[in-house]
């Protein structure tokens, strides 16, 4: 290299140098980290049905062309809604009429008491519209059960998104085509709870924050009392929640692909007030220990998809010893008997009397797969045969995990404009 060649690379170097010091410079002083809220703090943002544009950036130091760095997910996602929210900003006024469909929920999975819940592929749809009068209808599942006033949970978790969006409650008219089983351990309850929350946050033209408060599960927790049947109905799929003190969280737990619910689903109703009322006030430490150890082995395998464990993870000290032995005789004989005949676990569904048994099915649809790789049908039959030795009376239900939660499917008038298009033009 010539002595010209070195100093022309010395000051390329240097004025590269130079020029990266400067974008450190302002990228530290400029960078949104510089604006995200103290640790240990919730970040505090204006009420969400303000007009958004401005309030990110209210700093003009920082423009939406600043770098993020890549940790900085908060921004990232402050971003995100802003321009969402941009979009949005029209859907955001109160609705004549609106319809919600919200899945089933198998919670507990054994041991994962008021903890681990699962949103099950069988689905209610709940429409909610203004009216003169005031009134309840139902058709399919519990249509002549459930209270028609009220106390019915369409109606309260109604009554709490308008309270949410600071709204007297309007008189509304609700009907609801249930296809979740009335009071049986497959939560009718909290789809009810969700349905009627979301059907009043969009009546009422109110939405509520997401990321990082996630105020629908609050309100519909907070209800429920527990998030393990609420949290899968809202997000789907299945959903371990905690409660931190301050606020529920609930994350979603992978889910292997391909599994059946095989579920036997007694007659008669079991109201969960009363299954709860047959549990013991206290546990002893190595029962404590026990159900700990089972939680931890029921995730693992379903995040490894080791269907092999999962017998064993949804094995319970805390609450299915007592309701199979006060409530449920056919409970233990069914879960050993739907193992025996092929499922790779089987447990009391929520507060029961539902059976739940999972089986592994090859991929695809289940009717498209040939008998031998498809168990469903043998744990069906033997699960059927250990009811029949109790005199149990009820029907087996064949369905899948839903990946997905609670969804809007009709509102009047449509968030779909002339501009743009959402889903099953809703
Ligand atoms: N819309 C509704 N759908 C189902 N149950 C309701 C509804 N509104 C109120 N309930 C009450 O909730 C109870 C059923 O809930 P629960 O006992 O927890 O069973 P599940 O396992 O089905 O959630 C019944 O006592 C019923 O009166
Ligand atoms: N953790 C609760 C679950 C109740 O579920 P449900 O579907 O029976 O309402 C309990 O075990 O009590």
């Amino acid at each position: 290299m010539s002595s010209n060649e070195s100093t022309k690379l010395l000051w390329t170097a240097v004025g590269a140098a130079i020029a990266g010091a400067g974008v450190a410079v302002a990228v530290l002083k400029y960078s949104p980290a510089r604006y995200s809220a103290p640790k240990d703090e919730e970040p505090s943002f204006p009420p969400l049905h303000q007009k958004r544009t401005s309030f990110i950036y209210e700093n003009n130091a920082s423009s939406s062309n600043s770098v993020i760095f890549p940790h900085n997910h908060e921004e990232r996602m402050r971003r995100q809604i802003t321009a969402r929210a941009a979009v949005e900003e029209d859907n955001f006024m109160p609705r004549d009429s609106v319809t919600v469909r919200v899945p089933a929920t198998s919670a507990n999975m054994g041991p994962g008491y008021d903890t681990i819940g699962m949103a099950v592929d069988l689905w209610s749809e709940v429409t909610v519209e203004r009216a003169d009068t005031f009134e309840i209808t139902a058709e399919g599942e519990g249509a002549t059960e459930m209270p028609k006033d009220e106390t019915n949970y369409m109606v309260i978790g109604c009554k709490a998104a308008f309270e949410a969006a600071n709204k007297p409650l309007p008189i509304l008219k609700y009907h609801v085509f249930s296809r979740v089983p009335f009071a049986r351990g497959l939560g009718s309850s909290s789809a009810a709870i969700v349905a009627g929350i979301i059907a009043g946050l969009i009546l009422a033209g109110h939405r509520l924050p997401c990321w990082g408060s996630e105020a629908l599960l609050q309100i519909a927790a907070g209800i429920e009392g527990h998030p393990d049947n609420v949290a899968p109905v809202i997000y789907g799929g299945i959903q371990v929640g905690i409660h931190n003190g301050t606020r529920w969280v609930t994350e979603r737990v992978p889910c292997p692909a391909g599994l059946q619910l095989v579920m036997f689903i007694p007659d008669f109703i079991g109201k969960t007030s009363d299954a709860r009322s047959v549990l013991q006030p206290t546990i002893s430490r190595e029962d404590a220990a026990y159900n700990i150890s089972r939680v931890a082995f029921l995730v693992h395998a379903l995040c490894v998809g080791n269907l092999d464990n999962l017998k064993w993870g949804v094995e319970d000290r805390l609450h299915q010893p007592q309701r199979g032995g006060k409530l449920y005789k056919y409970l233990y004989p069914m879960i050993e008997a739907a193992e025996n005949a092929g499922a790779a676990c089987a447990y009391l569904s929520g507060a029961g009397p539902t059976v739940m048994a999972i089986t592994a099915g090859a991929s695809g649809d289940i009717f498209a797969q040939r008998e031998k790789e498809r168990s469903d049908l043998a744990v069906a039959k033997a699960m059927r045969q250990a009811a029949k030795e109790f005199g149990v009376q009820g029907q087996v239900v064949v369905t899948n995990v839903s990946n997905e939660g609670a969804r809007v499917v009709k509102v009047v008038p449509p968030f779909s404009t002339g501009g743009i298009t959402y889903r099953d033009n809703i």
